[in-house]
Protein backbone atom coordinates (compact mmCIF):
# COMPACT_ATOMS: atom_id res chain seq x y z
CA UNK A 1 0.00 0.00 0.00
CA UNK A 2 1.53 3.46 -1.20
CA UNK A 3 1.16 6.23 1.74
CA UNK A 4 1.40 9.77 0.87
CA UNK A 5 1.18 12.50 3.24
CA UNK A 6 0.06 15.78 1.38
CA UNK A 7 -0.11 19.01 3.12
CA UNK A 8 -1.13 22.57 2.52
CA UNK A 9 1.61 25.27 2.64
CA UNK A 10 5.68 24.97 2.35
CA UNK A 11 8.16 23.81 5.52
CA UNK A 12 11.40 25.22 4.77
CA UNK A 13 14.47 24.14 5.81
CA UNK A 14 15.33 24.11 9.49
CA UNK A 15 15.08 21.62 12.24
CA UNK A 16 11.38 21.39 12.10
CA UNK A 17 11.87 19.48 8.38
CA UNK A 18 14.76 17.79 9.50
CA UNK A 19 12.87 16.20 12.37
CA UNK A 20 9.77 15.52 10.35
CA UNK A 21 12.05 14.19 7.76
CA UNK A 22 13.84 12.18 10.26
CA UNK A 23 10.52 10.03 10.89
CA UNK A 24 9.56 9.97 7.47
CA UNK A 25 12.91 8.28 6.55
CA UNK A 26 12.92 6.14 9.32
CA UNK A 27 9.35 5.36 8.55
CA UNK A 28 10.24 4.63 4.88
CA UNK A 29 12.51 1.96 5.99
CA UNK A 30 10.39 -0.03 8.16
CA UNK A 31 7.29 0.17 6.36
CA UNK A 32 9.32 -1.05 3.27
CA UNK A 33 9.30 -4.59 4.66
CA UNK A 34 5.91 -4.58 5.78
CA UNK A 35 4.33 -3.63 2.38
CA UNK A 36 3.99 -0.29 3.31
CA UNK A 37 5.57 2.29 0.38
CA UNK A 38 6.14 5.66 1.67
CA UNK A 39 5.98 7.89 -1.28
CA UNK A 40 6.80 11.48 0.55
CA UNK A 41 4.99 14.16 1.33
CA UNK A 42 3.47 16.43 -1.26
CA UNK A 43 3.09 20.15 -0.91
CA UNK A 44 0.04 22.04 -2.08
CA UNK A 45 -0.05 25.57 -2.21
CA UNK A 46 -1.26 27.70 0.07
CA UNK A 47 -4.35 30.02 -1.12
CA UNK A 48 -4.31 33.01 -1.96
CA UNK A 49 -7.85 33.54 -2.35
CA UNK A 50 -9.56 36.61 -0.64
CA UNK A 51 -12.31 34.49 1.55
CA UNK A 52 -11.37 31.32 3.85
CA UNK A 53 -14.32 29.58 2.20
CA UNK A 54 -12.19 30.02 -1.10
CA UNK A 55 -9.10 29.45 0.34
CA UNK A 56 -10.03 26.33 1.49
CA UNK A 57 -11.77 25.17 -1.71
CA UNK A 58 -8.75 26.26 -4.28
CA UNK A 59 -6.79 23.95 -1.43
CA UNK A 60 -9.37 21.09 -1.84
CA UNK A 61 -9.29 21.28 -5.38
CA UNK A 62 -5.53 20.48 -5.65
CA UNK A 63 -5.72 17.92 -3.25
CA UNK A 64 -8.47 16.39 -5.19
CA UNK A 65 -6.40 16.57 -8.34
CA UNK A 66 -3.74 13.84 -6.77
CA UNK A 67 -6.49 11.62 -5.01
CA UNK A 68 -7.27 8.25 -7.22
CA UNK A 69 -10.75 6.93 -7.32
CA UNK A 70 -10.42 4.16 -4.98
CA UNK A 71 -7.90 6.05 -2.54
CA UNK A 72 -8.06 6.01 1.39
CA UNK A 73 -8.15 9.42 3.02
CA UNK A 74 -7.56 10.21 6.13
CA UNK A 75 -7.81 13.75 7.26
CA UNK A 76 -6.08 15.36 9.95
CA UNK A 77 -7.80 17.58 12.31
CA UNK A 78 -8.33 18.41 15.83
CA UNK A 79 -11.96 18.17 16.21
CA UNK A 80 -11.32 14.44 14.39
CA UNK A 81 -11.46 11.14 16.17
CA UNK A 82 -8.71 10.30 18.79
CA UNK A 83 -7.05 6.82 18.31
CA UNK A 84 -3.92 5.79 20.27
CA UNK A 85 -0.49 4.37 18.61
CA UNK A 86 -1.45 1.01 18.67
CA UNK A 87 -5.64 1.48 16.95
CA UNK A 88 -3.64 4.12 14.43
CA UNK A 89 -0.89 0.95 13.66
CA UNK A 90 -3.69 -1.70 13.47
CA UNK A 91 -6.37 0.39 11.07
CA UNK A 92 -3.06 1.10 8.60
CA UNK A 93 -2.36 -2.50 8.80
CA UNK A 94 -6.27 -3.55 7.47
CA UNK A 95 -5.69 -1.36 5.41
CA UNK A 96 -3.22 -2.92 3.96
CA UNK A 97 -4.25 -6.45 4.86
CA UNK A 98 -7.70 -5.80 2.62
CA UNK A 99 -5.90 -4.77 -0.55
CA UNK A 100 -5.94 -1.13 -0.41
CA UNK A 101 -3.42 0.44 -2.60
CA UNK A 102 -2.81 4.14 -2.19
CA UNK A 103 -3.56 5.89 1.35
CA UNK A 104 -3.49 9.79 1.40
CA UNK A 105 -2.91 11.49 4.96
CA UNK A 106 -3.79 15.06 4.79
CA UNK A 107 -2.99 18.28 6.74
CA UNK A 108 -5.04 21.11 6.11
CA UNK A 109 -3.87 25.10 5.83
CA UNK A 110 -4.20 27.91 8.21
CA UNK A 111 -7.86 27.74 7.47
CA UNK A 112 -8.21 23.92 7.75
CA UNK A 113 -10.03 21.93 5.74
CA UNK A 114 -13.20 22.31 2.76
CA UNK A 115 -16.02 20.59 3.78
CA UNK A 116 -16.23 18.47 0.39
CA UNK A 117 -12.86 16.65 1.82
CA UNK A 118 -14.28 15.99 5.33
CA UNK A 119 -17.25 14.00 2.93
CA UNK A 120 -14.84 12.25 1.20
CA UNK A 121 -12.54 11.69 4.09
CA UNK A 122 -12.41 7.74 5.58
CA UNK A 123 -11.89 9.14 8.74
CA UNK A 124 -10.67 12.45 10.44
CA UNK A 125 -8.01 12.17 12.66
CA UNK A 126 -7.29 14.13 15.45
CA UNK A 127 -3.91 14.51 16.89
CA UNK A 128 -4.92 15.36 20.19
CA UNK A 129 -7.51 18.38 20.83
CA UNK A 130 -5.59 21.71 20.70
CA UNK A 131 -4.58 23.01 17.37
CA UNK A 132 -1.09 22.75 16.17
CA UNK A 133 0.73 24.67 13.61
CA UNK A 134 1.06 22.96 10.42
CA UNK A 135 4.42 22.19 10.96
CA UNK A 136 3.98 20.50 14.03
CA UNK A 137 1.11 18.43 12.76
CA UNK A 138 3.43 17.21 10.03
CA UNK A 139 6.23 16.19 12.46
CA UNK A 140 3.41 14.24 14.94
CA UNK A 141 1.88 12.18 11.85
CA UNK A 142 5.80 11.18 10.75
CA UNK A 143 6.58 10.19 14.03
CA UNK A 144 3.25 8.22 14.38
CA UNK A 145 3.51 6.82 11.02
CA UNK A 146 6.74 5.62 12.15
CA UNK A 147 5.48 4.17 15.65
CA UNK A 148 2.57 2.22 13.92
CA UNK A 149 5.05 0.70 11.40
CA UNK A 150 7.08 -0.23 14.27
CA UNK A 151 4.24 -1.31 16.20
CA UNK A 152 3.19 -3.75 13.07
CA UNK A 153 6.68 -5.23 12.86
CA UNK A 154 7.53 -5.54 16.54
CA UNK A 155 9.53 -3.74 17.23
CA UNK A 156 10.31 -2.62 20.37
CA UNK A 157 10.41 1.32 19.92
CA UNK A 158 6.91 1.20 20.99
CA UNK A 159 6.39 0.20 24.43
CA UNK A 160 2.33 0.38 25.84
C1 LIG B 1 -3.11 25.68 12.02
S1 LIG B 1 -4.06 24.24 11.74
C2 LIG B 1 -5.55 24.92 11.04
C3 LIG B 1 -6.59 25.22 12.04
C4 LIG B 1 -7.84 25.78 11.38
N1 LIG B 1 -8.14 27.04 11.93
C5 LIG B 1 -9.03 24.83 11.54
O1 LIG B 1 -10.05 25.27 12.01
O2 LIG B 1 -8.92 23.69 11.14
C6 LIG B 1 -3.32 23.56 10.28
C7 LIG B 1 -3.57 22.09 10.09
O3 LIG B 1 -2.81 21.36 11.06
C8 LIG B 1 -3.46 20.14 11.35
N2 LIG B 1 -3.73 20.08 12.79
C9 LIG B 1 -3.55 21.03 13.71
N3 LIG B 1 -3.89 20.61 14.93
C10 LIG B 1 -4.30 19.32 14.79
C11 LIG B 1 -4.77 18.32 15.66
N4 LIG B 1 -4.90 18.53 16.97
N5 LIG B 1 -5.10 17.12 15.16
C12 LIG B 1 -4.98 16.87 13.84
N6 LIG B 1 -4.52 17.77 12.94
C13 LIG B 1 -4.19 18.98 13.41
C14 LIG B 1 -4.76 20.11 10.55
O4 LIG B 1 -4.57 19.36 9.37
C15 LIG B 1 -4.98 21.57 10.26
O5 LIG B 1 -5.77 21.75 9.10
Amino acid sequence: MRITVFAVGRMKAGPERELADRYFDRFAKTGASLGLEFSGVGEIVESRAATADQRKQEEAARLFEALDAGARLILLDERGKMLNSADFAGRIGRLRDEGQRQLILAIGGPDGHDPRLRERADLVLALGAMTWPHQLARILIAEQLYRAATILSGHPYHRA
